[in-house]
C-alpha cells in the first residue's frame, strides 16, 4: 500500500483526496487539517451576509464522514505542526492534545493562504474582521445582529472580496466605505475602461469610495472608532480588512523551493523540489500561459484542478496541468465582468509589445426590445506576435460563458488573426450576425 498524507482539506485537499480515493484503490489515505470545517465556500460569504441565500448550510459539498466513508482516515481540528522531509514523517497534535504521527511515501501539501495583515495600529480592536474562513462570516453575522450600533462599515481593499462585501453589507442597510491603495477597484483584473463602470455602479448605490488611500492606523477604546489613511480620517464601527491573501508556506518553507511570494513552486505535476511532496492550491505557484512563467494565482477553480493533477502524479498516473489563465468573474448587483489573461495594464507591466481592441453594442439585433443589454468587450494581444493576451466583458446580460472561449485560446496560443473569421452562429435570441467578438478582433491593428 502506497502511503499518502494530505495536510488541509479545503478545495485543493479535497479535489486530491476525492481524486485519490475514487480511482486508486492500493493507497492510504490520512487526511488532517487544522480546522473544523471542509470545503467552505468563501464565495459564498458576501451571498451569505447579504441575505440573498438563506443560510450557510449549501456552502459545504464535503465532510468528514464521506471522506471517511470511501476509505480515508481522516484528523479534523489537528494542526500539522512539523513535518521531517528526511525522515517522511508528519506530526500533529488533536484537539485533546495527543500526538499523531504518520509516515508517508507522497505528501500532499494543502495549506492554502492566509489573508495579509497589515502591521499597522489597532489591528486588535474588537470589529477589526478579516473574511476567509465560515468562522469569520459567522463571526461578522453575528455581530452585526447583536450589535446594532454597528452602522458604519469601512471595507479596505475592493479587490474581488471588498467589493462583493461592499454590496452585501449594502443590502444589509449599512453604511459602507470602500478604501484601496490603487485608483479604481479590481485594478488586479480590469483595465480603467472597465473598472471605471464598476466604480459608477458602486457609486450609483452609495459607496463611499476612498481609492488611492492607504490605511495608516486604526483607532478607538476597546473597539474600533475610525480609520485613518495617509489622507483623512473616517468615523467607522466596523473594518473588514480585504488585501489579499499570501500562500500559507509555514511547514515546508525551509525545505522546498520557494517562489517570490514563499509559495512553493511547483512544476506542471505540482511537484515540489522535494520529488515526494506536491503542493496544490493556494499554498502553491501556477503555470500562467498567458505570460507562459510560473506565477501566483489564489482561486478555488486552480485549487481544485490543481488537485486532481498532484493526486494522479502521487499515485503514479503522469499528468501534466494545461496551466491557467486566472480566469474570474463577478457579478454586483446586476453588473457582471469576466476576464481571462491579462488586462493592458498588466500586459504591458510585463514588457508585451501589447494593443487593445475594444467594441460595444447590443447583445442581441435592436429590433428585440427586451431583456436586451449592452455589452463591453476588450481583447488584449501582443502585437509581435499577435497572441491573444487576456479578455475582459462587461454587462448587465449574463455574458459569462463568453471568456471561456478566450481562457481556451490563451491556453492553446492563439493570435488575434484567428478569432476574425471565427465561426460564430447568430440567432436573434442570442446574440447579432456582427457579433461584438468579431467586431472587436476584425479591428485589431
Ligand atoms: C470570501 C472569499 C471569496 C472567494 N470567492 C472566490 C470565488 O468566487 N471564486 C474563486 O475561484 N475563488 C474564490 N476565493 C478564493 C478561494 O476560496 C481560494 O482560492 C481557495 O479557498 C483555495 O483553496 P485551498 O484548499 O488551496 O486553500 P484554503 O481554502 O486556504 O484551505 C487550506 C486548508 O488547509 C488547512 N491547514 C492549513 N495549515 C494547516 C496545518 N498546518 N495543518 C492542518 N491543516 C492545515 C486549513 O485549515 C484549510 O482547511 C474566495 C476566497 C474568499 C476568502
Ligand atoms: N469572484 C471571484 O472569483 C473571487 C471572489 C473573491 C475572492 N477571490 C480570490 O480570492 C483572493 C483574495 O481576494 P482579495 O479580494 O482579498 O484580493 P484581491 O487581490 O482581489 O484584492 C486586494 C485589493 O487590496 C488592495 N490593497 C492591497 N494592499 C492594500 C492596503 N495596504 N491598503 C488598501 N488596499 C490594499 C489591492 O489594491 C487590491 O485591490 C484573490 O486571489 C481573489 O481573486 C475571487
Amino acid at each position: 500500500m502506497k502511503k499518502i498524507v494530505i495536510i488541509g482539506a479545503n478545495h485543493a485537499g479535497t479535489a486530491a483526496i476525492n481524486t485519490i480515493l475514487d480511482n486508486y484503490k492500493d493507497c492510504e489515505v490520512t487526511v488532517f487539517d487544522g480546522n473544523s470545517n471542509i470545503s467552505f465556500l468563501g464565495c459564498g460569504m458576501a451571498l451569505w451576509i447579504g441575505d440573498q441565500i438563506s443560510g450557510s448550510d449549501g456552502l459545504f459539498y464535503s465532510s468528514k464522514e464521506a471522506m471517511e466513508n470511501k476509505g480515508a482516515e481522516v484528523y479534523m481540528e489537528t494542526p500539522v505542526g512539523n513535518i521531517d522531509f528526511d525522515k517522511k514523517l508528519v506530526s500533529a497534535t488533536t484537539k485533546e492534545g495527543t500526538t499523531v504521527t504518520k509516515e508517508y511515501d507522497r505528501l500532499i501539501l494543502a495549506t492554502g493562504s492566509l489573508p495579509i495583515k497589515p502591521s499597522i495600529d489597532g489591528m486588535d480592536l474588537d470589529n477589526v474582521q478579516f473574511v476567509k474562513l465560515f468562522q469569520n462570516a459567522q463571526e461578522v453575522i453575528d455581530k452585526l445582529k447583536v450589535h446594532e450600533d454597528i452602522k458604519h462599515v469601512t471595507i479596505v481593499g475592493a479587490g474581488y472580496i471588498g467589493v462583493e462585501l461592499a454590496e452585501a453589507f449594502k443590502r444589509k442597510g449599512k453604511e459602507v466605505r470602500l478604501i484601496d491603495v490603487a485608483n479604481t477597484s479590481l485594478s488586479g483584473y480590469y483595465d480603467p475602461e472597465f473598472t471605471d463602470l464598476m466604480d459608477e455602479n458602486l457609486r450609483s448605490h452609495d459607496i463611499e469610495l476612498r481609492y488611492g488611500e492607504t490605511v495608516t492606523k486604526i483607532e478607538g477604546n476597546g473597539k474600533v472608532e475610525r480609520v485613518v489613511t495617509d489622507k483623512g480620517s473616517y468615523e467607522t464601527e466596523m473594518v473588514v480588512m480585504a488585501i489579499g491573501f499570501k500562500p500559507n508556506n509555514l511547514l515546508g518553507k525551509d525545505h522546498l523551493k520557494l517562489f517570490a511570494n514563499g509559495a512553493y513552486e511547483v512544476n506542471k505535476s505540482q511537484m515540489t523540489s522535494d520529488s515526494d511532496v506536491y503542493a496544490i492550491g493556494d499554498c502553491a505557484t501556477v503555470y500562467d500561459n498567458a505570460i507562459q512563467d510560473v506565477n501566483y494565482i489564489a482561486l478555488a477553480t486552480n485549487a481544485v484542478r490543481s488537485g486532481i493533477v498532484a493526486a494522479h502524479n502521487a499515485c503514479g498516473t503522469p499528468l501534466e496541468s494545461a496551466g491557467v489563465q486566472g480566469s474570474n468573474g463577478i457579478r454586483i448587483w446586476n453588473m457582471n465582468m469576466v476576464s481571462t489573461g491579462l488586462s493592458l495594464t498588466k500586459a504591458l507591466k510585463h514588457g508585451f509589445n501589447a494593443a487593445a481592441t475594444d467594441f460595444e453594442d447590443l447583445q442581441k439585433p435592436a429590433f428585440i426590445e427586451e431583456d436586451n443589454e449592452k455589452v463591453k468587450i476588450r481583447i488584449v494581444y501582443d502585437l509581435d506576435t499577435r497572441r491573444i493576451l487576456g479578455a475582459q466583458l462587461a454587462s448587465n446580460y449574463d455574458i459569462s460563458m463568453g471568456i471561456h472561449m478566450f481562457s481556451l485560446a490563451i491556453q492553446e496560443k492563439l493570435t488575434i488573426d484567428k478569432l476574425k473569421l471565427l465561426d460564430i452562429f447568430f440567432l436573434p435570441h442570442f446574440n447579432q450576425p456582427y457579433n461584438y467578438i468579431t467586431m472587436a478582433a476584425l479591428q485589431a491593428k
